[in-house]
């Protein structure tokens, strides 16, 4: 199966390193200063006692010129449409993309592009990032695409690109509802992003406050709420799940989002937290806290945007 992963940051640069190194065809597409920045230090791999380095096979959009059978779409939501343009000529009529966005505005995005045939669920669940360097470093354990056909349906290509996943060392569960799989991680993130960024802090930072704790049950009750409203109810397992995730003492966890926060940099504020407001009131389902989560981080949009 010819791989081609757009992207080759925390989650693309992860997950096509694992599938490099289990020698499968792997070619990353980059853009210029990332893949200069490859040919000259490799793709490195560091972590949880792992020091990994690849020659990456590397490609840019203007030198891309045919069709690939998987598609690895790994890009911040802020660069989706330039990204989308840019694979389109990696994407033929047996091209399957799985997206490993989170959120799930993409698929429309994404299916409006290329085709409702082409495009698959995607839930990524890994906790990676950059370093100062441009290395990809994994901070916790889990290693997991889900996928799956959007309409449920039990699928040739399915079974493909899952057992090339599980070649590479990657969980891929099997599912007959990645929407819903999607959305469930989406409750999480939001979750875990709006406490954070409206603490400022890491998980452990707030629930050490008196609120704190209550700050995480809250807010993903809202989000939990939109989703089950949305036809997605969340499972118990995973309520609880992300529930002690989001209050528990001492934890580091933060993420990509409010590290992003942190760091003065874009985030996706629009697709993880504005999309879910917006879907919340068309449901009549109220979400305070996720607002005024979603506010904040605009007024950072703003500023960043502005160069203030
Ligand atoms: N980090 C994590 O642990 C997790 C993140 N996610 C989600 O995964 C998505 C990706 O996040 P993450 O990997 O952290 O983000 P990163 O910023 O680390 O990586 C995104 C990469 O996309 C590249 N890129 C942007 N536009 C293009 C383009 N047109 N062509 C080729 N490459 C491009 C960027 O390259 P360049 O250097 O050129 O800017 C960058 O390296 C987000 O939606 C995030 O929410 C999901 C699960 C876990
Ligand atoms: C699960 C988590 C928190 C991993 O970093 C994530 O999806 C993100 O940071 O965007």
């Amino acid at each position: 199966m010819r791989i081609l992963t757009v992207g080759a940051g925390a989650v693309g640069g992860w997950f096509g390193a694992r599938l490099a190194r289990s020698g499968q065809d792997v070619t990353f597409l980059v853009r210029p200063e990332r893949a200069a920045a490859l040919r000259e230090r490799g793709l490195r791999v560091t972590g949880l006692g792992e020091d990994l380095s690849l020659a990456p096979e590397l490609v840019t959009a203007e030198a891309l010129s045919h069709p690939y059978d998987l598609v690895l779409l790994s890009v911040k939501s802020t660069a989706l449409d330039r990204a989308a343009k840019d694979l389109a000529p990696a994407v033929g009529p047996g091209t399957a993309i799985v997206p490993l966005l989170n959120g799930v505005a993409h698929l429309d995005q994404l299916t409006d592009r290329f085709g409702g045939a082409q495009v698959l669920g995607g839930v990524a669940k890994v906790v990676t990032t950059l370093n100062e360097h441009g290395d990809i470093v994994r901070m916790a354990p889990p290693s997991v695409v889900i996928t799956g056909e959007l309409d449920g349906r039990p699928s040739a290509r399915v079974d493909a690109v899952r057992a090339v996943l599980t070649r590479a060392g990657i969980d891929s569960p099997a599912t007959s509802d990645v929407v819903g799989s999607m959305w469930h991680k989406w409750v999480f993130i939001s979750t875990l992003a709006a406490v954070t960024c409206l603490g400022r802090g890491s998980v452990g930072e707030v629930a050490a406050v008196p609120g704190g704790a209550a700050l995480g049950t809250s807010v993903l009750a809202e989000a939990a709420a939109v989703s089950a409203a949305a036809g997605h109810p969340v499972p118990d397992a995973e309520l609880s799940f992300t529930a002690r995730t989001v209050t528990a003492p001492g934890s580091p966890l933060t993420p990509s989002m409010y590290r992003d926060l942190a760091s003065g940099r874009p985030t996706e504020v629009e697709h993880v937290l504005g999309d879910l407001i917006a879907r919340a009131r068309s449901l009549h389902v109220p979400t305070p806290l996720l607002d005024l989560a979603t506010l904040q981080l605009r007024v950072h949009q703003r500023r960043v945007s502005l160069g203030t």
